[in-house]
């Protein structure tokens, strides 16, 4: 692994989450999962404007863990401890309550390593982009006006991590009178 190439590196993490996400869809029912990985790792390239190989690769893998039969142990293995100890940060212990793992993610925002943050914030301008265009099915109004007010306290816990990122997640707040 070593061995390769920044941009052959950058390829192997997006075939990795491809083949581990390849069966699952987002929660809309009809948008396959992987694009979601994708856009984080785009928005932190093209918008963020980061070109740390590291933090793109994390963010391709940040949700393998999560919610595929991904180990760290993998994770570590095919693309070294820097790459597996972002994603680690950014993996919530589905073992918890979720009430207990949104505090947590409140929490641990702000505690985290700058590259963590960055994955996170990519990850919650996704998620609200999404929310935006089309909410999960079956989420009632209440629950994605809870998602943007908690979305928001984990932002809050980041800020000053990326200007860019932070002006596009502080639209859609003030888009939504939270801010
Ligand atoms: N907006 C949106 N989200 C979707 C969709 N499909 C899957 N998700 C995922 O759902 C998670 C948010 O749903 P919740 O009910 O709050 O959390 P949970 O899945 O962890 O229980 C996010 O997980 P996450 O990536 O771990 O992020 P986060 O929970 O840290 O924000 C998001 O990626 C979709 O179509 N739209
Ligand atoms: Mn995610």
């Amino acid at each position: 692994m070593e061995t390769l190439h920044p941009t052959a590196k950058l390829m192997h993490g997006l075939q990795f989450a491809a083949s581990k996400h390849r069966t699952q869809l987002r929660k809309d029912n009809e948008t396959p999962y992987i694009n979601h990985p994708i856009n984080v790792a785009t928005i932190l390239a093209v918008e963020g404007g980061i070109s740390d190989e590291n933090v793109l690769i994390a963010a391709l893998l940040h949700d393998t863990v999560e919610d595929t039969d991904t180990t760290f142990e993998e994770i570590e293995q095919h693309f070294g401890e820097d790459i597996c100890a972002i994603v680690r940060e950014v993996t919530d212990d589905k073992t918890l309550e979720k009430q207990e793992r949104k505090r947590l993610q409140i929490e641990h925002a702000a505690s985290s390593s700058e590259n963590a943050k960055l994955v996170k914030l990519a990850d919650k301008l996704d998620n609200l982009r999404d929310l935006g265009r089309k909410a999960p099915i079956g989420w009632t109004p209440e629950r994605q006006e809870q998602y943007y007010v908690w979305a928001k306290k984990v932002v809050d816990n980041m800020r000053g991590t990326n200007v860019e990122l932070e002006r596009e997640l502080d639209e859609i707040f003030k888009a939504k009178k939270l801010l």
